[in-house]
């Protein structure tokens, strides 16, 4: 089912603080991160999608249903929060078969579903369990297996995995992504990890104050920023001022680099951005763009290093990669040198 926002807004009452003119299409099996800094109107987004919060302006349509005016328990929706939200008085089994009950499926049928929902998650051995008897991550499965179990035209997932520590969340991250995929659900995941956005989604919505900055794959965003908040957000980055010196030349200060100004007037101000695996440690002599200074902070990352590379006669540190830090200069391809949009 597809599901598009069409100048989508709403206000919390009596402020000016919600979301505005969203507009957003998802294709039918999609799944689309909502990220963006605290406060920017993610999970705003994701309840009025669900009908949790209602009286919003322009529309949300899902597979050509106006969800607008529709209660919750009409939208077919599937939802997982980040507080598991499962029934602690039931059985696990129980919580899985809950939606199917509401949607009036027989008892035997919803067994049978249910048990086969939680097969699928890894916790088939677990049916007769309360929650409290699970680990955060098992249970956070339980949800996902009652998201999934009555077919929902859409599937909407907040922060599913932020309670949750660093290795259960990956194996999770995956799980949910497969299963997403399996099953066809068009889903929107809203997160705060901005990895976690660029592992599992087709596309990306970065909002700010309640607006769509971008939207667009992982791909585009990470190489592609719009503007410099966007570069920010997504991926790890170095941006530089400089100021155009000659035609695709600019000056930092302390180096004079070779990029494409795309024909920016000689003495505009710019801001150039560089990732992180773009600049080459310890470059020949002779290599353009290159830049003589200092490591002043390395990370052991195990199969790679991550350093601060503060150049001669510059304050501003670089952000370099390698498998062995600089000793002593970088280097940075003029083609992967990026001007941003104001
Ligand atoms: N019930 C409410 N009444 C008034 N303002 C609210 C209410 N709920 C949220 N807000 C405000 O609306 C804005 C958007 O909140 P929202 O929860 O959608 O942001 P978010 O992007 O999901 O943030 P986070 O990443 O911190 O969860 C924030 O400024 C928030 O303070």
């Amino acid at each position: 089912m597809s599901l598009s926002f069409e100048h989508v807004g709403f206000q919390y009452r009596g402020t000016s603080i919600g979301v505005h003119d969203i507009n957003l299409s998802l294709d039918s099996g999609e799944l689309v991160a909502l990220i963006g800094p605290s406060g920017s109107g993610k999970t705003t987004l994701l309840r009025l999608t669900a009908g949790l919060i209602t009286g919003h302006s322009g529309r949300i349509v899902l597979g050509g249903r106006d969800l607008s005016n529709m209660p919750v328990h009409e939208r077919h929706i599937g939802m997982m929060f980040q507080h598991y939200a499962l029934f602690p008085h039931l059985t696990v089994l129980e919580n899985v078969a809950y939606g199917l009950k509401m949607a009036g499926v027989k008892t035997d049928e919803r067994r049978k579903k249910s048990q086969k929902m939680l097969e699928l998650v890894g916790l088939g051995a677990l049916a007769a369990r309360r929650p409290a008897q699970l680990s955060g991550g098992q249970q956070q499965r339980v949800a996902l297996a009652r998201a999934l179990a009555y077919s929902p035209q859409a599937l909407l997932l907040d922060e599913p995995l932020s309670a949750l520590d660093a290795s259960i969340r990956g194996q999770l991250r995956d799980q949910i992504r497969q299963l997403q995929q399996q099953f066809g659900a068009t889903t929107v995941l809203v997160t705060h990890d901005q990895e976690e956005a660029l592992a599992m989604a087709d596309r990306i919505a970065l909002l700010d104050q309640g607006r769509v900055l971008q939207y667009g794959t992982p791909t585009e965003l990470y190489e592609n920023p719009k503007n410099e908040i966007v570069a920010r957000f997504v991926g790890l980055s170095t941006i530089v001022e400089a100021t155009v010196c000659a035609d695709n030349r600019v000056d930092t200060g302390y180096a004079t680099l070779a990029c494409d100004t795309a024909g920016r007037a000689t003495g505009s101000a710019v801001k150039l951005l560089v990732r992180p695996e773009h600049v080459e440690a310890d470059p020949a002599e002779g290599t353009a763009n290159r830049i003589a200074g200092r490591v002043t902070l390395n990370r052991y990352l195990g199969s790679y290093n991550r350093y601060d590379f503060v150049p001669a006669g510059g304050s501003e540190p670089w952000l370099g990669e390698a498998r062995v830090a600089p000793a002593g200069s970088i280097a940075v391809a003029p083609e992967h040198i990026r001007l941003l949009a104001d």
